[in-house]
Order: structure tokens, then C-alpha cells, then sequence
């Protein structure tokens, strides 16, 4: 059995050795040709698979992607050569959603913004945008969600169109990449919708560069008066509009579900849906192989202002860490897939216990994720 890797999986060459013969692979630039014999393939979101990547291979029986986001797999292809296939619903959701904590913050510090009673449209309510929405809701926001598909299910929250999250402070958006059905998302956001935001207004996208017209983005920031831009995916990954750079607040390599936790998640996923189909036992566990946090615990024993929130909040992760690397590296030859290939360790919240002297802080710092200590 072989099992081809791509090598920027955390803890996947440990998690399947054994189940078969590791074989690792570029997920940019892996072709047909390298995976005639594969019979495993798990990738992440880099790599196209579809009929061209697979038409050398006749073995194949699984494909999983260490993702949430599956619009790079062909899945009616593989349905229909009776393939396999799994990916990794929500793995990343926290660190996609502590990533906008940590930009609202320094957002909210650079323009002296009291963040109290702020409204943010957040554009997909699934597991992303809903753990945005938790968040948020505990810094004092009042969060909006828009959801056509799951408004019309029984789903008990509240929605709204995409017009009234038109008008909020801060818009979010959580929608996977589609082309078709009834609500697509490529292009969402277009020139027309593009040209209703205001200088006032926080457009962030941690869900994928195509919701984002870019080409008309670009355009609407050189006509001057630009919301305030906070990107962390790109049209065309990794050669993208270098020209929208100057014009964003925050801008990161697609990395806002890179914390060791959420890829690590993504791995143990794979792994146990591997284990199902090849009707073994999945012994392992990927949390016993993550190290332990450098900074683990801190006592705090006064009342939580939104500077605090912000200190302990970049105690474990600071977007603008990120935006300085990707600002440095991105002019260089493979600047934007170096970062995210050699990307540092970053860990969750939750690997920070906050011991606290004043009862009424856990709610809001639980919320964010920390583990509380009384
Ligand atoms: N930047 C990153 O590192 C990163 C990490 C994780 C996920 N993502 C992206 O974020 C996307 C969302 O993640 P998730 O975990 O919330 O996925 P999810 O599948 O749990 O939720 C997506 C939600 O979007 C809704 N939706 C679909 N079309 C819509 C539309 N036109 N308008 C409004 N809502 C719509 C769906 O009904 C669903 O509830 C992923 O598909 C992925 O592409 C990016
Ligand atoms: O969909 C996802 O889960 C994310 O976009 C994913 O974390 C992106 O990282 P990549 O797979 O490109 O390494």
C-alpha cells in the first residue's frame, strides 16, 4: 500500500507509517507522472486533484485533503472512478477565528476603536464563521450572519441578507469557493458590491481569494476613500495582484488556519478515515505528539479592558507578526509558499491557562478559547 504524502502535513509521516510506504510529494508541483502508484493521496488545499493529476493512475482507492475548503478536488470525478474521499470539516476553525480576534483587536488599537457594540457581518455560518461569531459576541460585538443555504433549513439563528451585512463595521466572510448552485460565491463580492463599502467599514477574508473580485478590489482602492482591507487569501495563490499590497492593513500567506493545533487536527482526521476504510484500528492519537506551549500560564487579578484582551490575545498569536514576515519575504522568488511551507510554530489559546483572581473574566476569556484556572 502506498501512501503519498504531501510534506507540509504535520505528523503524517509518524500518524501512517503504519498503514503502508510513505511516499512524500510537493503539493505545488507534484504531477500524473509521480502518482502512478499511489493508493493513498493526501493533500492540502495546494494541490489540483482532478482528472488531469490522477489520469496515470489506476490504483487509486483513497483521497483525503487535511482541509476544510475541498474546492480544489474534483469530487465528482473521483465519485464517479469510485474513489474514496475525505476532508477535514471544521480541523482549523479556531485558529481561522482567533486569527480575526487578533486583526479586529489591532485594528481596533491603531484606529482607537472601542470595539463595544461594533457590528460585524459575517458572511457563512458554518463552523468558521460561527466560531467567529461566539468570539466576537464576548468582546461586546453585535454580530449579523448571513446564510442563505442554512436560513432556509431549520437552523434556529437568526439571518440576514447580504445587504444589511452591507452596513456593518466589520464584514467577515466563511463561505467555501463555489461556481454554481444557487448561491455561488465566486466574485461575492464584486465591483458593484465592492463600491458600496465605505473608509469606515473592515472588509476581512480568511475564506478563499476568488470570493473577492480582486482585479475590481484593486480598482476601488485607487479611486481613494478604500475600506480598510485585512487579507489573508488571494486571487490566484501564489502568484498574486502585488499591487493591492500597499493598500491592506493586514495581509498574511493563506495562513489564518495554521496553527499547529489546526493542521494537527486535519492529520488525525485523515488518519482515522484511512483507518475505517482499511478496516483497521485507529490507535493513535496526534494530541500526544504535540509539544508542550513555550508560554503555558499567566495570572491575571484585574478587571478585563479591551487592551488586556488584546495583550493576552498576542501573548499566544499576533496577526501582525505575520503580516511583517509576509511584507519582507513576498517580493523574494517563492515568497508566498516559502512562508507558509517553513511557517513558525503557532498554537492555539487554549494552550494558554489564564489563572484568575476576578470571577467575572471567564466568560469573556473562555469564550475567546484560553483555559481558565480559579
Ligand atoms: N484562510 C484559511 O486558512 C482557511 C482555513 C479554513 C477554511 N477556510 C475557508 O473557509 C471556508 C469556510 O469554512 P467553514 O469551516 O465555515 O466551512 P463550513 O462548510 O462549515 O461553512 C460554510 C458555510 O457557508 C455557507 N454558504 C455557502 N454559500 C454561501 C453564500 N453564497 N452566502 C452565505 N453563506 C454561504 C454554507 O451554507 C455553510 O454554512 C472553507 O470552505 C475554506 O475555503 C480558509
Ligand atoms: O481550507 C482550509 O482548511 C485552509 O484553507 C487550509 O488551512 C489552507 O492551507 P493549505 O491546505 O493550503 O496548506
Amino acid at each position: 500500500m502506498k501512501i503519498y504524502l504531501d510534506s507540509n502535513i504535520p505528523y503524517a509521516e509518524k500518524m501512517f507509517a503504519g498503514l503502508g510506504e510513505i511516499v512524500l510529494f510537493e503539493g505545488r508541483s507534484v504531477t500524473a507522472d509521480d502518482l502512478v502508484d499511489a493508493d493513498v493521496l493526501l493533500v492540502r488545499s495546494i494541490t489540483k486533484v482532478n482528472q488531469a493529476l490522477l489520469s496515470k493512475n489506476e490504483r487509486l482507492q483513497f483521497v483525503g485533503t487535511a482541509t476544510i475548503g475541498t474546492d480544489h478536488v474534483d469530487q465528482a470525478y473521483l465519485a464517479d472512478r469510485g474513489i474514496k474521499f475525505t476532508s477535514a470539516p471544521g480541523c482549523n476553525k479556531k485558529s481561522v477565528a482567533q486569527y480575526v480576534v487578533s486583526a479586529v483587536l489591532v485594528h481596533a488599537e491603531k484606529h482607537l476603536i472601542n470595539l463595544q457594540g461594533k457590528s460585524v457581518g459575517i458572511v457563512g455560518a458554518g463552523n468558521t464563521g460561527s466560531a467567529v461569531f461566539h468570539k466576537l459576541t464576548a468582546l461586546g460585538m453585535k454580530c449579523h450572519l448571513c446564510d442563505p443555504i442554512l436560513a432556509n433549513t431549520d437552523d434556529p439563528r437568526t439571518f440576514v441578507d447580504l445587504n444589511k451585512i452591507m452596513e456593518c463595521d466589520f464584514i467577515s466572510l466563511h463561505v467555501p469557493l463555489t461556481r454554481d448552485g444557487e448561491y455561488p460565491t465566486h466574485h461575492l463580492f464584486d465591483q458593484q458590491r465592492l463600491r458600496q463599502l465605505s473608509q469606515d467599514q473592515v472588509l476581512i477574508n480568511t475564506a478563499r481569494g476568488e470570493v473577492i473580485d480582486n482585479q475590481a478590489l484593486l480598482q476601488r482602492v485607487e479611486s481613494g476613500s478604500q475600506p480598510s482591507l485585512i487579507l489573508d487569501v488571494w486571487e490566484n495563490e501564489p502568484n498574486i495582484e502585488m499591487a493591492l499590497l500597499p493598500y491592506t492593513e493586514i495581509a498574511t500567506p493563506h495562513i489564518a488556519g495554521y496553527s499547529l493545533e489546526g493542521k494537527a487536527n486535519g492529520t488525525e482526521v485523515l488518519y482515522r478515515a484511512l483507518c475505517q476504510h482499511l478496516g483497521k484500528e485507529a490507535k493513535l492519537k496526534v494530541s500526544s505528539l504535540l509539544p508542550q506551549a513555550v508560554v503555558d500560564n499567566i495570572r491575571v487579578n484585574s478587571p478585563l479592558n479591551q487592551s488586556l484582551v488584546k495583550s493576552l490575545v498576542h501573548l499566544v498569536y499576533d496577526v501582525r507578526r505575520d503580516d511583517h514576515i509576509f511584507r519582507m519575504g513576498i517580493a523574494s522568488p517563492d515568497g508566498f509558499d516559502n512562508m507558509r511551507k517553513h511557517y513558525r510554530e503557532r498554537r492555539e489559546f487554549s494552550t494558554l491557562t489564564v489563572s484568575l483572581d476576578l470571577q467575572q473574566n471567564d466568560h469573556l476569556l473562555a469564550a475567546l478559547g484560553f483555559s481558565i484556572k480559579h
